[in-house]
């Protein structure tokens, strides 16, 4: 049987990530891209137009509640405060082959819309070497990076296969790795050491390629997953680390995980997905986990998160 392509795609969360990979897949050929929105933010976008790489761009956007043939693929794109409610926004969007994919970082958020739409596909996925920075609802990028992904539970193999085409089309980079929950869990390593070390020292992907005392902070968070990791049986080592160093030494020095970007915006940050996941599992498997104790309080006292 001929594989069905992926035409209709609904995306929620139009920030620094869903406007960088938004703005292909609108242009994609054969690609109907509509971007989830409530009344509130279609006023406010519509009033202050989102610009990507000083470009104007008219994004298609359609409200929770309208009446809308179902979504081949959902591509969710909100910070991890917000996913709740974005998985009420999308219901409408869902229909019984509807695709999940999740770029938030952390290693919750799939089994969260599992928990919402348990019956659908639903692939892991991560973005590596993307330089996105949002400022308001300008967004600037030079690299868009790539997407990881791939199906956990081994049932999946023609939502890949849709999706890898898809990607193909729109001229979005992507790699399937073999084992994608060591890709998924690599991936909150580096969140985990860079992401929050960046936003204890304010310091964009520079100083942690010149600084080898900023990278020993990280790299003392990233030992503290890894020692989890193991226990739960994800084969991530200090090679890992290593892996992260090629990443990390091919950003642009002036770029800013997105914790840092948060932290300056004062915005929320994912520190409970990063430091708070890390000292919870920690504590339930009995690992020591005081780097990431310290990032977890120093973070919230530098945030709103502390009362
Ligand atoms: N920035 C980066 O470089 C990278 C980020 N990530 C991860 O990707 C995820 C997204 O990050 P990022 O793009 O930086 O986050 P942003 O804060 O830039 O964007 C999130 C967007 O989601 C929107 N949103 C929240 N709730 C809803 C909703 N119910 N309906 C519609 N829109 C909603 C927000 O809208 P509004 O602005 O109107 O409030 C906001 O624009 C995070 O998990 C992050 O860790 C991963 C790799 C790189
Ligand atoms: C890997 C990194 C640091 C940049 O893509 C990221 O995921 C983030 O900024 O949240």
């Amino acid at each position: 049987m001929r594989m069905e392509r992926i035409r209709r795609v609904s995306l929620i969360g139009l920030g620094a990530v869903g406007t960088a990979y938004g703005s292909r897949l609108l242009v994609a050929p054969e690609t109907e891209l509509s971007v989830v929105v409530d009344q509130t933010r279609k006023s406010r976008y519509c009033e202050r137009p989102v610009v990507v790489n000083g470009q104007e761009i008219a994004f298609p956007y359609v409200l929770p509640d309208a009446d809308v043939e179902p979504a081949d693929l959902i591509l969710i794109a909100v910070k991890y405060d917000g996913l709740e409610q974005a998985l009420r926004d999308i219901r409408r969007q869902v229909g019984p082959n509807t695709i999940f994919m999740s770029l938030l970082n952390g290693i919750a958020s799939e089994d969260d819309i599992r928990a919402a739409y348990p019956r659908n596909p639903i692939l892991h996925a991560v973005c590596i070497a993307i330089d996105a920075v949002r400022n308001g609802r300008d967004v600037t990028f030079s690299n868009l990076g790539y997407i990881s992904f791939g199906d956990a539970s081994g049932e999946q193999a023609e939502a890949v296969e849709r999706v890898r085409e898809l990607f193909e089309r729109a001229g979005i980079g992507y790699e399937i790795p073999e084992d994608i929950l060591h890709t998924i869990w690599w991936k909150f390593m580096v969140n985990v050491g860079v992401n929050q070390t960046s936003a204890i020292l304010r310091a964009p992907y520079g100083v942690f390629q010149q600084s080898t005392d900023a990278h020993t902070v990280m790299a003392m968070a990233m030992r503290e997953v890894i020692a989890i990791a193991q226990r739960l049986g994800i084969d991530l080592s200090e090679d890992d680390i290593a892996r992260f160093d090629d990443v990390l030494h091919a950003m642009a020095p002036t770029g800013k995980t997105s914790m840092l970007q948060d932290v300056e915006a004062k915005r929320s940050t994912e520190v409970e997905q990063l430091a708070g996941k890390v000292c919870q599992i920690g504590r339930q498997l009995g690992i020591p986990t005081p780097v990431n104790e310290v990032l977890y309080h120093a973070i919230r006292a530098i945030t709103s998160a502390s009362p």
